[in-house]
């Protein structure tokens, strides 16, 4: 099938990839000539497991290529794949206008019937306005129709969740169209869910929401077994195996973040409120969720007072480790307290700090890995859970900080090793490890 995807941010680019592996055609648009250069040299703009490979290869086997000229990328495409940012406005709303621009160029550039899938994170109604937009303005002789194709990956693990979905999500009210997304997906051999389009832009909020409901949930509890001294990590184990409860996304630590999460959780309070219903559920899990980014600040201060000419250290920035993306990460909220209370901020991590410099305080200095940023600091922020830090042998950390203080908002080690390796170690939801003890 001949598709085109607009957008190569990290949903278009891993769809127009992956649905190329599958044996489509595939153009992908993208009005940023820079990405779309880079991409032209085999090189992908985004840090992404597995991606570049698969993206050379397809470029090589010719089903798959790059454009910023429209006329080129839309010409002939049997499905039009609308991958855009949907990001976030002032007010918490979600912003369309990338998405309402793309319906116009589509519209501009139609020369054929097309399918129209929505696959951006957008608001129920959108995909209809999506369709009268271009319905509006294109020649009557055209037929279009629309899919919303809601997304589920994860950054960082992008392609393997590609390919290995737990479902795919099709909404649609033209059955022929239905049909036709079934087909395109069929080879992904992945389950797929069918139904209308506005229970469909609905599911996208909702799994995001419930989501990010589990980690602001398993946050306070982590919160409360602090002052109760229990473990949390158990707590998590125990109440997973419980299989209505599941295991996955009860990892407490110091927050969510991402380009997804916050925007969506405070995108669907807004829809609710423009529809006359308060959600106190979701507007709670936002609320803990930022003062969760900064308890490991409580945590220092208690340990260290004031902060004022303090080194203190940072092991990793990205919102979740595989990633380099640095939109909302709680890393973002630290460094700024940090700054602002006069400590000396040495940080690394080993894919995002390019993209960091672009949003974190001109005061942050980077070294240039792991060990190097802790040399002579006063206490270490654990804020990214990489393998290396994982793997970390914890016993090391004396070479290079004279009274190991470890401030972890990851969990990454565990107690036990915290006590042999004979540092101060305070994580979330866990008993702190004071020297002696
Ligand atoms: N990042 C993620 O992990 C996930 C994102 N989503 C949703 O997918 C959508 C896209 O997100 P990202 O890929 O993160 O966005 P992104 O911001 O990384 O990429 C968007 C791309 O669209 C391009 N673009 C904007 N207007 C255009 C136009 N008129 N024609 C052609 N290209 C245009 C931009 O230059 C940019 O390269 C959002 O709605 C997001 O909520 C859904 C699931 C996962
Ligand atoms: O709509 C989206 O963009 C995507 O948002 C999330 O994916 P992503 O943001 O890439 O990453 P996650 O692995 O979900 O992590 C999000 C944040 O939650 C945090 N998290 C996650 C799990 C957990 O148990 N605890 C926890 O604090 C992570 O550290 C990270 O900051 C969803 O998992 C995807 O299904 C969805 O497609």
């Amino acid at each position: 099938m001949k598709i085109s995807v607009v957008g190569t941010g990290y949903v278009g680019l891993v769809t127009g990839v992956c649905l190329a592996e599958i044996g489509h055609d595939v153009t992908c648009i993208d009005i940023n000539e820079n990405k779309v250069k880079l991409l032209n040299s085999g090189k992908s703009p985004i840090y992404e497991p597995g991606l570049e490979e698969l993206m050379v290869k397809n470029i090589e086997e010719k089903r798959l290529g790059f454009t910023n000229d429209l006329e080129k990328g839309y010409h002939g495409a049997e499905v039009i794949y609308i991958a855009v940012g949907t990001p976030q406005k002032e007010d918490g709303s979600a912003d369309l206008s990338f998405v309402e621009g793309v319906a116009k160029d589509i519209a501009a550039y139609l020369r054929n019937d097309t399918i129209v899938v929505v696959k951006s994170t957008v608001p129920v109604g959108t995909n209809e306005q999506v369709l009268n937009i271009i319905n509006s303005l294109i020649d009557k002789k055209y037929y279009v129709s629309i899919v919303s194709n809601p997304e589920f990956l994860r950054e960082g693990s992008a392609v393997k969740d590609t390919f290995n979905g737990d479902r795919i999500v099709i909404g649609f009210e033209d059955d022929i169209a239905g049909q036709v997304l079934e087909e395109v997906n069929k080879p992904f051999g992945i389950p797929i869910f069918k139904t209308d389009v506005r229970s469909s832009e609905m599911i996208k909020y909702a799994s995001n929401a419930f989501l990010a409901t589990k980690i602001s949930f398993i946050n306070e509890i982590a919160n409360i077994c602090e002052k109760l001294n229990a473990n949390i990590e158990d707590v998590s184990k125990g109440m997973g195996l419980d299989q209505r409860i599941g295991q996955h996304f009860l990892n407490a630590g110091i927050g969510y973040g991402g380009s997804c999460f916050p925007k969506d959780t405070k995108a669907l309070v807004q829809i609710a409120g423009e529809n006359f219903y308060d959600f106190e559920l979701l507007s709670s899990v936002i609320k803990v969720n930022s003062s969760q980014q900064l308890i490991l600040l409580e945590k220092l201060r208690d340990r260290l007072g004031n902060l004022r000419g303090k080194q203190i250290a940072l092991w990793g920035l990205a919102f979740k480790p595989n990633t380099d993306d640095m939109r909302e990460a709680p890393s973002i909220a630290i460094t700024r307290k940090l700054i602002e209370e006069g400590a000396q901020v040495l940080a690394y991590d080993p894919i995002a700090i390019d993209n960091a410099k672009h949003v974190l305080r001109k005061e942050v200095s980077y070294a240039n890995s792991f060990t190097d940023a802790i040399k002579g600091a006063d206490a270490l922020l654990i804020l990214t859970e990489w393998n290396e830090v994982k793997q970390f042998n914890l016993s090391e950390i004396h070479e290079y900080m004279a009274a190991p203080i470890i401030i972890d908002g990851r969990n990454c080690f565990e107690l036990d090793e915290a006590r042999k390796a004979n540092v101060e170690y305070y994580s979330i939801g866990r008993p702190p490890i004071t020297l002696g003890k």
